[in-house]
């Protein structure tokens, strides 16, 4: 697409951080593609496949290697070298974050979804991008009906972690796990899962409860500065959603449940106060073990411990805002046919 404004539309994105007009651009084969916003862009095929697939990714701005990946598939698409047979939005979260190289400007956006940017007198740009996602996500699902509808949203997580690639299954309220959902991540290289154990504000649970699509936080690793990733290292995800994106035949293989490492959350810690503290390194990584009873963190007078025989912690961070999520902790859990469809 020589000379077109869809030549590097990330710069362009990056350019215009909170805001781009609209504007629309045919490809060769009929596909139309339109940007919706800054960051947002949809492909419409002439003939679209049965699956409509979100891919976010930057929803925090220092999470480079899902950005990186994202801006090669929609590269490969625009330039003609992969079809696009699906309805597909690629949405790029954070753009300010991005500029400044880190995770948010002023608030955490993957707090903001279902709603929460409108809750309480606090009005800032990154609620106002989450207000405009979600209205995003929205007139993309419900374009249609009777399509699989499909989001993952794309991090890198802040520690090193003892399982590289894992995906937060948000909270199903009952509903059985997706076998082949399961099999598409095990395939791409993310082998543990993480069952949340409640509602939450994040941009996966948001497409999940509001659509019924089959949405998942990634992780593919650890966060790094653009230019410093290793794509061998995303090679199964990105070979994966290539074969989502052009192939509308398409089915990961089979899943055999003994690949899949499979977590529930069992504790949620909770930032009450600047005291707050753990009583770990700083370099513990993420889903490393303690044992029953272990003092985990402290916030003035209230502590939190292990309470089960063997609790792993994950996304430890004590910099998070009072009233945040300081951490998770899970404990390991054997998925059985009955917990499937
Ligand atoms: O490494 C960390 O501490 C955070 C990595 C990250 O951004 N994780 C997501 C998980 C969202 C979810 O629970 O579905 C987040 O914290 O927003
Ligand atoms: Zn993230």
């Amino acid at each position: 697409m020589n000379g077109s404004r869809l030549d590097d539309f990330l710069a362009l994105s990056r350019a215009n951080p909170w805001e781009l007009a609209p504007f629309q651009e045919s490809l060769p084969d009929g596909s139309q593609v339109q940007v919706w916003d800054t960051g947002v862009i949809c492909i419409e095929p002439a003939v679209p496949g049965n699956r409509d697939l979100v891919l976010s990714c930057g929803i925090h701005g220092n999470e480079t290697a899902p950005i990186e990946l994202c801006e090669r598939l929609l590269n490969a698409i625009l330039s003609g070298r992969l079809p696009c047979r699906q309805r597909l939005l690629f949405i790029f979260g954070n753009l300010a974050a991005m500029n400044l190289g880190v995770r948010e400007v002023e608030e955490n956006l993957n707090r903001l979804f279902s709603g929460a940017h409108a809750r309480g007198e606090r009005r800032n740009n990154e609620r106002e991008r989450a207000d405009r996602l979600e209205q995003y996500v929205t007139r993309f699902f419900q374009a249609r009906d009777g399509a699989e509808r499909l989001h993952y949203d794309l991090h890198t997580a802040i520690r090193p972690s003892a399982h590289e690639k894992f995906a937060i299954y948000p909270f199903t309220h009952g509903a059985p796990y997706s076998r082949r959902q399961l099999a598409f991540l095990c395939s791409s290289g993310v082998d543990t899962i993480l069952l949340a154990h409640g509602p939450t504000t994040t941009f996966s649970y948001f497409s999940a409860q509001s659509f019924g699509a089959h949405a998942f936080t990634v992780e593919l690793g650890k966060v790094m500065p653009f230019g410093q990733n290793d794509a061998r290292r995303f090679a199964a995800m990105e070979r994966n959603l290539e074969h989502l994106i052009g192939e509308p035949a398409w089915r990961p293989p089979v899943l055999d449940l003994d690949q899949v490492r499979v977590f529930r959350v069992c504790q949620e810690i909770i930032k009450q106060s600047e005291q707050f503290c753990f009583q770990f390194s700083d370099s513990v990584a993420n889903f490393s073990a303690f044992s029953a009873g272990a003092l985990l963190a402290e916030d003035g007078e209230q502590q939190w411990h292990v309470r089960e025989s063997e609790e792993a912690v994950v996304f430890p961070n004590a910099g998070v805002a009072k009233g945040q999520r300081a951490a998770l902790m899970v404990s390991a859990v054997e998925l059985t046919a009955d917990m499937l469809e």
